[in-house]
């Protein structure tokens, strides 16, 4: 999906929630169990109940490579049933020297190759431009770089000054110069507040995939009135607050009902765009 098609789907939806399946097998009600593949049925009734509410899903693969073979299967069949009017993201946090992040852009968006193609694949940028450009050769593909992270241990790395920039300022200006905003977006915790307002000093019109409302406690708020820019240029998201809200045989109408919660909140947003 390309940058046109994803303003559109935000504007049509009145919504910028990116629903995340960081689906556990350990977490999911007792009853799919008994499914030939619970994390995919799970997957299904989750996407079923709250694509009417979300722009985009972000599968963390973390959750199904943990599973091996029938990890890999369960990744798949939800990616192939994933709506396609819907923006889809590998959250997959890959990245490594130049002949080996080829094989993880394949892995993710060459479909003969793999069988999925995403529309994005999370990135590290630590290893440098190498290790990123592989993801660029896409067409209408994306590489969303991590620049300031949700958690805690962000402000091991990500704050520290070398020649009056902070390391995630680095970051956000060297990146610039090996994509553009139609393939790169880049990630932000919405637990950073005001440091929004630094992020779209270097990057006024990218996209931020924004992880860390709901479970982690950010602020949807903030991560509006600080990082919105003027075609929305966000996509925030939102895992167990949305999958995990509740573990009986209602968990696919709560989680609807969770969606529904934070797309009234941006609808009010988007309005203003
Ligand atoms: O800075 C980051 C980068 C990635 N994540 C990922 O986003 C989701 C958040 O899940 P919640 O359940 O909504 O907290 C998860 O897949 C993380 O690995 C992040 O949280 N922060």
């Amino acid at each position: 999906m390309n940058r046109k098609e994803l303003i559109g789907q935000i504007r049509e939806k009145k919504s910028f929630l990116c629903v995340g399946l960081d689906t556990d097998i350990q977490k999911i009600p007792a009853f799919l169990l008994n499914e030939e593949d619970p994390v995919f049925e799970f997957n299904k009734q989750i996407i079923d109940a709250t694509r009417e509410f979300a722009v985009a899903y972000k599968i963390n693969t973390a959750f199904y490579e943990s599973r091996g073979i029938e990890g890999w299967k369960s990744l798949i069949k939800t990616w192939e049933y994933l709506p396609k009017d819907c923006f889809s993201i590998a959250d997959a946090k890959r990245g490594d020297i130049g002949n080996t992040s080829e094989m993880y852009a394949k892995a993710f968006f060459n479909i003969e190759s793999s069988g999925m193609s995403f529309d994005s694949v999370t990135v590290a940028p630590y290893m440098g431009a190498d290790s990123v450009k592989p993801f660029l050769k896409f067409p209408e593909k994306w590489a969303i770089i991590l620049a300031l992270t949700s958690n805690e241990g962000s402000k091991d790395f990500q704050y520290l000054s070398s020649d009056g920039n902070m390391l995630f300022e680095s970051v956000l200006q060297k990146s610039g110069e090996w994509g553009s905003k139609e393939n790169i977006m880049f990630v932000v915790g919405a637990t950073r507040g005001e440091d929004f307002l630094t992020i779209r000093k270097h990057v006024p019109d990218h996209f931020l995939l924004v992880p860390g409302v709901g479970a982690q406690g950010g602020s949807l708020d903030e991560v509006c009135r600080y990082g919105m820019n003027k075609e929305c240029g966000l996509l925030v998201n939102s895992s167990r607050a949305i999958i995990y809200a509740s573990s009986g045989t209602d968990f696919a109408e709560a989680a609807a009902a969770g969606a529904q919660a934070v797309q009234q909140e941006m609808e009010k947003w988007v309005r203003e765009l």
